[in-house]
């Protein structure tokens, strides 16, 4: 009997250069011991009709077709589920996807082929579920441009990133671990599970997804010439070791939000919270990853 997966597509995600159709006849033949079972996001109450489906279908691989958008609802609504998830990067950026070493749908069928399920750790922020990387300051500010004057695409990105860093005042944070009390000043501070973001810049070269903990590191670039050095880094993976950059390994943080920055989690806007908690959620989830992970 052929082995059972959902595949949750979401035909808006990125240019939706692929059809529901052409995905199919892909997974048939890529995937030929399994029975695939198609169904398409709604853009309405998504989170409880993907449980629905899956207690409906019980199937031992879900697939998700779709950008980190996508993967975030499915992960939210299977939260408790233990089945193995795979992602088809479909979206425009797939940064998640990219942590876990799957940048384009050939490393999908080969982790499918290969099965070896991952232990994925989150960070739980306020309640709230994050995957990949959150942020107070410069990251959070691009994103609210980005939506605000629809200038999607990488070099609206990198032209507001330009400006933005320049742009954007430090602010005060104060960050408790345990008993220890940090106060900093700093234009960007990310909370990160993974290591990159979905333009392919290292944020946290040490961040591994599945060791019970996520890191926390405070940006200030200065000068033109701290930016270009961090900009260098950024792209070669060593941020760490680069001066202006702070950061710490933990299980759990709370942070205060002295002056009122933005924040975001995996891309969504947050306000500007007066404060958050945050604690690792240590293989939440299992997904199939990629070589390179
Ligand atoms: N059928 C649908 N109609 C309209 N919107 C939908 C539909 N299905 C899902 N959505 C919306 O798509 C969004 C998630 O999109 P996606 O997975 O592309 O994430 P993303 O991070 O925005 O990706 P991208 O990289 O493409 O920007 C959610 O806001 C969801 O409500």
């Amino acid at each position: 009997m052929a082995r059972k997966c959902l595949l949750i597509f979401n035909p808006f995600s990125g240019n939706n250069s692929i059809t529901e159709a052409e995905l199919l006849e892909m997974t048939e033949v890529r995937m030929p011991e399994y029975a695939v079972e198609l169904w398409e996001t709604t853009g309405e109450n998504d989170e409880d009709k993907i449980a629905k489906k899956y207690e409906e279908c019980n199937p031992e691989l879900v697939l998700i077709g779709g950008g980190d958008g996508t993967v975030k609802q499915v992960a939210k609504s299977l939260n408790d589920k233990n089945v193995p998830l795979c992602i088809l990067p479909l979206g425009s950026a797939n940064g998640l996807a990219k942590c876990m070493g799957i940048n384009d749908l050939v490393d999908s069928w080969e982790a499918i082929r290969e099965f070896k399920p991952q232990n994925i750790d989150a960070i739980v922020i306020n309640g709230e579920l994050c995957l990949h990387l959150a942020d107070f300051g410069i990251n959070a500010n691009l994103i609210q441009k980005f939506e605000q004057e629809e200038s999607r695409g990488m070099l609206g990105y990198v032209k507001n990133s330009i400006s933005e860093i320049f742009g954007t005042e430090a602010m005060r944070f104060n960050l408790k671990i345990g008993e220890e009390s940090f106060d900093l000043t700093s234009k960007m501070i990310v909370l990160a599970n993974g290591d990159r973001y979905g333009t392919g810049a290292l944020v946290n070269p040490q961040g591994i997804m599945d060791d019970g903990k996520f890191e926390i590191i405070a940006f200030n670039p200065d000068t033109a010439e701290d930016y270009v050095r961090m900009t260098m880094a950024f792209i070669k993976g060593d941020l760490d070791q680069i001066e202006g950059v702070q950061s710490w390994s933990v299980e759990e943080c709370e942070l205060s939000n002295l002056e009122g920055a933005e924040f975001q989690i995996d891309g969504e806007l947050m306000g500007s919270p007066e404060a958050i908690s945050a604690k690792i959620h240590k293989h939440a989830f299992q997904f199939l990853a990629g070589k390179s992970f």
